[in-house]
């Protein structure tokens, strides 16, 4: 079976690193910023950057409603920070009036971990891997609670937020909190790509 097509949102957020990361997965991986471009994606990652942005820049671009209905077909996507807010189906601490593709039944609290620590690194053990996944924090989001269909892949494992889930898997959806797309262990998209084969 050929490669699959896996699109990276591209209106606004870290977009190459995660082009980067799949293309060294062997898929072809495209930036998405027209809905023509993701009728051709087999499933599509969702960036880090700056949620309320992204998703005022999707409806914008009039990619919002074709996000959504191709998360309702099926499509596999995978968000992580900015991308897991876009992904959740309920919003802490959410700007006013701010909009979610949804999709997983999630409450995500934005900018949870506070200006304390705002910004932070730490290794941690995710669900499947026999080695720990080193996790980069950017002003991240947690989950502050999960709906009965959906695993927990990972918490944090000490500190203040120990025990906040920050990676989750729901069918064919999957979001983290941190920044697996920085450096070179690309293990966390290798799971996605996975998910997506398996829809095909
Ligand atoms: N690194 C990130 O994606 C940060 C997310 C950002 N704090 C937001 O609310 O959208």
């Amino acid at each position: 079976m050929p490669s699959p097509t896996i699109g990276v949102f591209a209106l606004q957020g870290d977009v190459r690193e995660h082009l980067v990361a799949l293309r060294s997965l062997g898929v072809d991986a495209i930036a998405v910023r027209r809905p023509v471009e993701l009728d051709a994606c087999d499933g599509l990652v969702l960036p880090g950057g700056e949620s309320t942005t992204m998703a005022k820049l999707a409806r914008t671009f009039e990619l919002l409603e074709p996000l959504r209905e191709r998360i309702r077909q099926g499509m596999p996507a995978f968000g992580t920070c900015a991308g897991m807010i876009l992904l959740a189906d309920r919003l802490e601490d959410g700007a006013p009036g701010q909009e979610t593709l949804g999709g997983l039944d999630i409450t995500v609290r934005r900018n949870a971990f506070g200006r304390q620590v705002d910004s932070f690194e730490g290794d941690l053990d995710f669900d499947g891997f026999d080695a720990p996944v080193h996790a980069v924090f950017i002003r991240a989001p947690w989950v502050e609670a999960v709906g009965p269909g959906v695993e927990t892949l990972a918490t944090v494992p000490s500190g203040p937020a120990v025990g906040r889930i920050v990676a989750v898997r729901q069918g064919q959806l999957m979001a983290t909190s941190f920044h697996p797309e920085v450096g070179t262990d690309h293990r966390v998209h290798g799971t996605f790509v996975d998910l997506v084969r398996q829809a095909r």
